[in-house]
């Protein structure tokens, strides 16, 4: 990205001052208009279904240990949407919207070949921030959902990010489920004005069937590294021996091997293009969608009339804080269209658990501290019930209330 010039630079100087005194609230601080995006926090679980192809593609492999191989293939396919995709259309990572309580984006892909995915993500807490999403496949059997937030704090001129949840995949077909952790990343280039994300540290992929990945991240500079380098391993629980491994970096090629003989090369671009997602059009949406909600604080930044995104902002961040001033007063709270949180859940837990045992019996390495990512506030699950009486109509009544209310709200 062209360093930045004149006011830019001074207005992002002042920026980095801010940061310093970064009181570990992303989304309370103020970045300069240039930073800013016009897409919600809320729209990101889209991320993680770019590829349906590969998303479907363990539901139809009857081999336990290469459906296990084809998940890890998928998940690290992801990480270039989920964490590089603003760089590369918009020449350095952006500040996304801070969702309101509730707002919703709901959309689908449809492939030639693997049929209709549905995407439902919902922002369901606002103090702390956690988008909750359910991504699923009912041709071939395949559910994701899972959620996340985040724990930010600030050193030497990088924000550092740690992510709170956890992501579930279920292959109905093999009645398999897959315990999927979140990378932590740091934000590099902010001194220059072009902030990016550069994932680090690892996480873990366990299996009901009982396999394991281990999954590292490194950055620039880490052992004469590249950037947005990846080296995952896959283990069988039983005996603890390496099937494959899958290295590269995760913005361009990614390499499968078994043992040393190379079986498979996945490149991102023409050989693997994304498939674009679908949503209805903003008149026709609900009035708690993202994109029509937002709509008039996108048109402004898209003009570049800062004055007015400022002013179209406040009025939705204080139509929500009236909002849950009236609920505290009713001793009410807003109802979630279509998650539900829990204390725990059965099958997180003992995914955890194996993985944890493995870790320590067969790796000799410290277990993944679970109990921080699973707690934000509970465990969020998607309430198929809820989703049920949405689709029936049962729910016609709240949901056409829950839209009025927002509209009311930010007349
Ligand atoms: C807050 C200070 C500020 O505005 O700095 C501006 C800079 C753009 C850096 C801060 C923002 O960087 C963005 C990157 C965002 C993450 C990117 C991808 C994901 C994966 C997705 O599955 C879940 C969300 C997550 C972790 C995003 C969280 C929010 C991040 C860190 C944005 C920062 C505000």
């Amino acid at each position: 990205a062209a360093a930045l010039t004149g006011s830019a630079k001074s207005t992002w100087a002042s920026f980095l001052k801010s940061i310093a005194s970064f009181n570990g609230d992303l989304a309370s601080m103020t970045a300069p208009p240039f930073i800013l995006s016009k897409t919600s926090l809320v729209e990101y679980s889209a991320y993680w279904t770019e590829h349906p192809k590969l998303f479907v593609a363990p539901a139809k492999e009857a081999d336990p240990e290469k459906r296990a191989l084809l998940v890890l293939k998928w998940f690290l396919s992801t990480l270039k949407q989920q964490y590089s995709s603003r760089s590369e259309k918009l020449g350095s990572e952006k500040k996304p919207l801070n969702p309101f309580l509730g707002e919703l984006f709901l959309g689908h892909w449809d492939d030639e070949e693997a049929g209709r995915t549905e995407l439902i993500s919902e922002q369901v807490s606002h103090h702390p921030p956690v988008t909750a999403y359910s991504i699923f496949n009912e041709k071939h059997g395949v559910k994701l959902q899972g959620y996340n937030g985040q724990k930010a704090g600030f050193a030497s001129m990088t924000i550092n990010v740690k992510q709170v949840g956890v992501a579930r995949l279920r292959l109905e077909k093999w009645d398999e489920e897959y315990l999927i952790t979140l990378p932590a990343l740091h934000i590099e280039g902010l001194v220059y004005g072009s902030p990016f994300v550069e994932l680090e540290k690892s996480t873990i992929i366990q299996s009901s069937t009982g396999f394991f990945a281990k999954i590292e991240y490194a950055g620039k500079g880490w052992v004469g590294g590249k950037s947005n380098s990846v080296t995952a391993e896959l283990y069988d629980n039983k005996n603890g021996k390496l099937l494959y491994t899958i290295s590269g970096q995760w913005t361009k090629e990614l390499v499968v091997k078994q043992g040393k003989t190379e079986i498979e090369r996945f490149e991102h671009g023409d050989k693997n293009p994304t498939t674009a997602l679908s949503i209805k059009p903003i008149e026709e949406q609900d009035p708690l969608e993202s994109r029509r909600a937002w709509a008039k604080v996108g048109a402004a930044i898209d003009k570049g009339d800062y004055e007015e995104t400022g002013i179209e902002k406040s009025k939705i961040e204080n139509a929500q804080r009236d909002l849950r001033k009236k609920e505290k007063e009713e001793g009410t709270t807003w109802e979630r269209r279509y998650f539900s949180a829990v204390d725990q859940v059965e099958a997180i837990d003992a995914l955890v658990d194996r993985a944890g045992k493995f870790m320590k019996g067969v790796l000799g390495l410290t277990p993944l501290c679970m109990d921080e990512p699973a707690k934000t506030n509970g465990v969020w699950v998607f309430d198929t019930k809820k989703y049920d009486d949405v689709i029936s109509g049962r729910k016609a009544e709240e949901v056409k209330r829950a839209g009025e209310i927002v509209l009311e709200a930010t007349e």
